[in-house]
């Protein structure tokens, strides 16, 4: 059982109304994520979400239960999305290996009691980001390379916003009880995300910021639309993002971000769009 873990709870739009910059961050902010050879588990209560990251540098590292689960294993009820923004490595599952490339991803079902994470060279370690939810069935891994992803181009120069998105865990590229997950590419020149915001109070999501050059940073919005709050982020942290929250960043330069959900449907286009100059 792994002790590295953390909780956080689910905060109502009428406490974050009155939080200070440093309440935002202790609730929503996650930093820290790719600790060497030791996983770092954050359980949120927004959907039972947990977000983790591993980067195995002189042993191969384990997928271990946490207590808050009180399961026997990890996958005992739950399933699995990782996607791989480091060096090669590889993620064995109950003996079979897969192996990931930089930004190639892997869908871990339920039931599967041994996952052991592993990086190819300790000069440049793979860093496995992991989303983790709740799961009703199981059903079969799959590795998710470049050419299964569901790549489309969004917005635009002119807005600020030209960027790319990947869908790695959606319906329609793997069966999937719960668990989304994409990365999205901000163009060079470009600097929002996700705009027009957006909310869904059917899901919660985890944004992942990375790419982001060591002496930048990316301002990321939550809150009701006519309630927003910022936070100001660096590169490899993560942001909760309760059901009722926009989530949506300016980067004060190009960066890319994964974006994880999980909730009520396995629509990816459900969202309920804010205009733009309707937010407060
Ligand atoms: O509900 C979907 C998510 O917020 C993201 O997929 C949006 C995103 O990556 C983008 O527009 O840049
Ligand atoms: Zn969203």
């Amino acid at each position: 059982m792994a002790n590295n873990f953390e909780v956080r709870y689910a905060a109502s739009p009428r406490e974050v109304k009155r939080m200070d910059t440093k309440e935002l961050r202790d609730e929503f902010l996650i930093q820290n994520i790719f600790k060497q050879d030791e996983i770092s588990y954050i359980y949120s209560h927004y959907d039972r979400f947990i977000t983790a990251g591993v980067s195995p540098v002189n042993q191969k590292v384990s997928l271990e239960t946490i207590d808050p689960l009180k399961a026997e294993y990890f996958l005992e009820r739950r399933e699995l999305g990782i996607i791989n923004i480091g060096g090669s490595g590889s993620v064995s599952v109950d003996g079979t290996q897969y192996d990931l490339d930089n930004k190639e991803g892997l869908y871990i079902g339920r039931g599967n009691k041994e996952v052991i994470f592993s990086s190819d060279s300790a000069s440049n370690p793979a860093k496995f980001y992991l989303n983790s939810t709740p799961a009703h069935k199981a059903y079969p891994n799959k590795k998710i390379g470049t050419e299964d992803l569901e790549v489309i181009e969004l917005g635009a120069p002119e807005t600020a916003n030209a960027r790319t998105l990947r869908k790695y865990i959606v319906n329609s590229v793997v069966d999937v009880c719960q668990l989304q997950m994409g990365m999205t590419t901000i163009k060079t020149g470009s600097s929002w995300n996700t705009m027009p915001a957006h909310v869904h109070d059917r899901r919660m999501e985890v944004y992942f910021y990375f790419e982001v050059p060591e002496d930048q940073a990316v301002c990321h919005f939550m809150g009701q639309t006519d309630e927003t709050r910022h936070i100001w982020m660096g590169n490899d942290e993560a942001v909760i993002s309760p059901p009722w929250s926009i989530h949506s960043g300016s980067g004060t330069s190009s960066y890319s971000f994964i974006w994880g959900m999980a909730g009520e449907n396995l629509d990816y286009g459900d969202m309920d769009v804010c205009p733009t100059n309707e937010l407060k």
